[in-house]
């Protein structure tokens, strides 16, 4: 008898579940984290915990305020790569775990800090795993974050799951070194994200050469530049490279970043790099402003400026924009056309070149022809699309669109 209201109707789905006082908790805990990343690897000792650590160090050290939640609960290793020792305490009037203090601006969590042996195994399944880390998340004072960065433990189990469950706008950072058996692993992280809809921030590179400290020139220890062409080929951003450096494995073993010495060597400066781009990425300007969300633009803001698809064939933009082999992305800043990245789409399926295309920051699309479905999509994604264009080579149409002389004719739909 009760009406909708009173019910709290979902949509004809039925009576909605009650939400229990921790998934509130939860709910509000993630509503105070801007950016979510979910770093993981296909393999184990690629130094996803080390990229984990440098990174969330690296971005304090530019005034972010980071979480770093250590969910490789067999394995945890950050607490001891960070210094950090002792158990955690509870803020007994909020009734939440207080995490570690790295520094002013960044926090740690870890299972580590809640075992009184540290050598202690744990032993959990799935349902237990998902419970912990809710808890992680709802049950600590975080805080206000502009970063949360989770280290998962290998490969595609429990914990990466249930944070592709628990956050639906986490992005994912694949950790892999170049040499192929690694790579091999990459490709089900990239499909486990894809199956999860999580979108990829993108890859990086680890180990990808050592420096010889006695002459300075770089031995290809794994192989050199396979996490690049594994990036192309899955259609996926290399966010970048880091070298190996023997006193990464030192600085770990005594517990203190690297990034607490200031040097020009060739590890941190990739790192500097790669820090920059995960923050550019994420859509963030320098200073902190939350400028857009990685592939979310609202519109074209400035008509001047925008990455541009084009689906490619034969060195003109081709009708099948659905089923062609490569596309190309064009930067175009102030009317400049700038840097251009042929790529090849991942195999076709519906519903993911818009997302692929969001991953990559894409906010406009020149095609020929195009489905009204796939057009309602790219608009979900904020990525405009302008049908009709020519089989033109590439600059001249972007030529043509700057200068508002492009003339598009029928939407030449090719199903
Ligand atoms: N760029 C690097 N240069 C030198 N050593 C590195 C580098 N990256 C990681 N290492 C070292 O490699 C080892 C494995 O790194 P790490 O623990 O970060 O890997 P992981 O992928 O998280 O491992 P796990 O599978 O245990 O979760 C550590 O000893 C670490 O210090």
């Amino acid at each position: 008898m009760g009406s909708c209201q009173s019910q709290q109707c979902s949509h004809g789905a039925g009576p909605q579940e009650e939400k229990s006082k921790e998934d509130i908790q939860l709910d509000e805990q993630l509503k105070r984290i801007k950016h979510k990343l979910l770093v993981m690897s296909g393999k184990g000792g690629v130094g996803k915990s080390s990229v984990a650590s440098y990174l969330a160090v690296g971005l304090s050290k530019l005034g972010y305020r980071v979480g770093l939640l250590d969910v490789d609960l067999h394995g945890p290793s950050i607490p001891g790569m960070l210094g950090l020792r002792g158990m955690f305490r509870v803020d007994p009037d909020e009734n939440l775990l207080i995490p570690h203090k790295y520094n002013d601006f960044l926090q740690v969590v870890s299972i580590q800090c809640l075992l009184e042996d540290s050598d202690a195994a744990v032993i959990w399944r799935g349902p237990v795993k998902h419970g912990v880390i809710k808890q992680f998340i709802a049950e600590a004072k975080w805080g206000d974050l502009d970063f949360l960065l989770i280290d998962s433990p290998p490969g595609t189990g429990d914990e990466p799951l249930s944070v592709a469950q628990m956050m639906p706008d986490a992005k994912a950072v694949i950790v892999t070194t170049p040499q192929e058996v690694s790579l091999a692993d990459v490709r089900k992280s990239i499909n486990f994200c894809r199956k999860v809809n999580m979108p990829i921030l993108g890859l990086v590179e680890n180990m990808n050469g050592l420096i010889c400290p006695h002459c300075n020139k770089e031995v290809p220890l794994f192989g050199k530049g396979g996490g690049g062409k594994m990036a192309e080929k899955m259609g996926v951003h290399l966010l970048g490279s880091l070298p190996f450096d023997p006193r990464v494995v030192e600085s770990a073993d005594i517990g203190k970043s690297l990034l607490e010495q200031t040097d020009d060597s060739p590890f941190l400066k990739a790192l500097g790099k790669l820090i920059a781009e995960v923050v550019s990425r994420s859509g963030i300007q320098q200073g902190g402003t939350v400028q857009k969300e990685a592939g979310a633009a609202d519109t074209l803001s400035d008509p001047q400026s925008f990455k541009v698809a084009i689906p490619m064939a034969g060195g003109a933009l081709t009708n099948h924009f659905g089923h062609c082999e490569q596309f190309l992305i064009v930067d175009v800043q102030k009317g400049v056309i700038g840097n251009k990245e042929t790529i090849t789409p991942p195999p076709h399926e519906p519903g993911l070149l818009p997302r692929w295309l969001g991953e990559l920051n894409v906010n406009l699309i020149i095609a020929g022809g195009m489905g009204s479905r796939a057009i309602e999509l790219f608009n979900q994604q904020n990525i405009k699309v302008v049908t009709g264009a020519p089989c033109l080579p590439p600059e001249e149409l972007i030529q043509q669109y700057l200068a508002n002389t492009l003339k598009t004719g029928a939407n030449a739909c090719d199903h």
